[in-house]
């Protein structure tokens, strides 16, 4: 049994033979006309389907348009992909940054949310190190100390060069209030205190014996540096990711450009 829809187009084509021929003049060339076929009804000319010498992939079109023009023409799936990114990067770390104001939604956290900041920069980290090394009473504790030191050192160095590379502007809603800050910290990719809090986590992970509960508190410690970069407004979502993945990398770095007591004999006890 015909379904209705097929009924009425059968009835509409009994009752105006007119359709079927109007429906057929879309699709057919009308040569023989003397009307002239209007240029984006002809299938054979959208952009798709044209195979003549100006198809936009053909030889003779790449020639005639400077190559910049043919990439803004026809974007790369990458730039797409990039620009997708950075929109939702955008989007995520204006809603995230619910600390980034006293008068933002979570603004009464914010003074948790900058001692936890504090625990993640630079100045006690480089303070601690230097004192533990002077207390230590062990070459091989000494040794993993000075270790840990230049990982922090270098890390200094790294993000800073990066910073003064890519030149990423901090986020609008940050508040530039915080603690000793270089110049260069007025960029924002990648975030300082998540290259550091990763590789400062898997270091001592990696060189400290630990009880298994504190060995939770250091991941947790990183993890919560991290986030509040961007709930404190500092900091885009992606500067974090960057940030936390660039600190691994780093801790890698420090494996292989390893310090061992003979680079420095002065600094160990004999
Ligand atoms: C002054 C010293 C020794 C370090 C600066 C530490 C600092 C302020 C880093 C910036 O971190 P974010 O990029 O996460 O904001």
């Amino acid at each position: 049994m015909p379904s209705p829809r097929v009924t009425r187009a059968a009835n509409a084509n009994s009752t105006n033979p007119n359709n079927r021929f109007e429906f057929m003049s879309l699709l057919t060339n009308r040569t023989s006309s003397s009307e002239p076929v209007p240029t984006r009804h002809r299938l054979s000319d959208s952009p798709v389907h044209r195979k003549d010498s100006f198809n936009s992939s053909s030889p003779a079109f790449q020639q005639q348009l400077p190559e910049e023009d043919c990439m803004k023409l026809n974007p790369s799936f990458l730039e797409i992909a990039l620009k997708s990114l950075l929109a939702i990067d955008l989007w995520l770390t204006k809603k995230l940054g619910v600390c980034a104001r006293e008068g933002s939604s979570w603004g009464s956290a914010r003074p948790l949310m900058k001692l936890v900041e504090i625990s993640g920069h630079g100045i006690p980290w480089i303070g601690g190190t230097i004192y533990c090394f002077y207390k230590s009473d062990s070459n091989a504790g000494r040794e993993v100390i000075l270790n840990l030191l230049f990982a922090l050192f270098l890390d200094l160095l790294l993000v800073a060069i990066v910073k003064g590379i890519v030149k990423r502007p901090r986020p609008m809603q940050n508040r530039m209030d915080m603690f000793a800050t270089f110049s260069v910290d007025k960029y924002s990719f990648p975030s300082g205190h998540a290259t550091r809090a990763a590789m400062v986590a898997r270091f001592m992970l990696k060189h400290l014996v630990l009880a298994v509960p504190v060995r939770i508190l250091v991941v947790l410690w990183a993890i919560v540096v991290s986030l509040s970069r961007v709930v404190l407004g500092r900091h885009n979502v992606t500067d974090v990711v960057f940030g936390f993945i660039m600190g691994h990398m780093q801790f890698t770095l420090v494996e292989h450009l390893w310090l061992s007591p003979n680079a420095l004999p002065s600094l160990f006890k004999v």
